[in-house]
């Protein structure tokens, strides 16, 4: 089983986070979606949406997250035997589309300061150029990819939008804290796939220096925080590149790569 994935990306993030709580062993690659890795023939021939994460077993290829997760599940209870509850229960499922709801993306971007998001823009839009050039016969997915980019540079100069993307995340932590005054996880007293789909969320805004904001003025999710911070699969899966300093590791060493390759003209 082969996982195309990046520490960057908030749905990698989850689909790893499952594997990890799951025990499944799988191939690891890392595909950049900041430098255009994502733009590579090989990658965007398999996935012309370029997104990731992409989850492959055999023939099987699977590119939405929910369903990367259920199928992950699938295998767990098939490789341990045991019946696995949480498969069944509508409400994991519920909590999960409802997170699965909110896109980071606005949001994300916004609160990177615009020198870096311009810079990383152009990058990009440079790769998928070079990319199109190279291979014609791709030319109109990666000329979605290049209208997508616009689009969204557009949209991040329209206040409603963003006004938006923060109600929707305000309406969602809100109804999570109700939750979590209640029950010890999302779904219950047992951890499940619906606690994968949140902490990256979670995760997020802690990067994102709005701690304070969405997550410090949340008594239960507070607590929460702490508490599933302390599962090896986060620090497998988000600690390792962004708790402390190490943020800071794994942000510069993306920002020298565009700068170098910018210099060089090496897209
Ligand atoms: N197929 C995914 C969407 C995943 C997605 O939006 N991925 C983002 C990162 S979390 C991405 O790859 N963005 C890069 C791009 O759009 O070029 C789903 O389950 O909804």
């Amino acid at each position: 089983m082969q996982l195309y994935h990046h520490p960057y990306s908030l749905d990698s993030q989850k689909v790893r986070l499952a594997l990890e709580e799951k025990g499944i062993d799988y191939t690891s690659y890392h595909v950049n979606p900041i430098t255009g890795k994502n733009m590579d023939l090989s990658f965007f021939r398999m996935n012309p949406s370029a997104k990731l994460p992409v989850f492959q077993n055999g023939a099987h290829i699977i590119f939405d997250t929910i369903e990367i997760i259920q199928y992950v599940e699938r295998i767990s209870v098939v490789t341990s035997g045991t019946d696995d509850l949480s498969i069944t229960s509508g409400k994991v499922v519920e909590w999960m589309k409802k997170i699965q709801g909110w896109n980071p993306k606005f949001l994300t971007l916004n609160h990177i300061p615009d020198k870096y998001r311009h810079t990383v823009s152009k990058f990009i839009r440079r790769v998928v150029i070079a990319r199109m050039a190279e291979s014609p016969d791709l030319a109109s997915a990666y000329h979605r990819k290049l209208k997508e980019a616009y689009e969204t540079e557009d949209k991040l100069k329209n206040q409603e939008v963003l006004k938006c993307s923060r109600e929707h995340l305000i309406r969602l932590l809100d109804e999570v804290e109700i939750k979590l005054n209640e029950t010890k996880y999302l779904a219950g007293e047992e951890f499940t796939m619906a606690d994968v789909m949140l902490i990256p969320v979670l995760a997020r805004l802690v990067l994102l220096n709005l701690e304070d904001e969405y997550i410090s003025c949340r008594p239960s999710i507070a607590e929460y925080w702490v508490l599933v911070q302390q599962r090896p699969s986060y620090k497998k899966v988000v600690g390792k590149y962004f708790s402390g300093w190490r943020k800071y590791r794994t942000l510069v060493k993306t920002w020298c790569c565009i700068r170098l390759r910018s210099m060089l003209r090496r897209y």
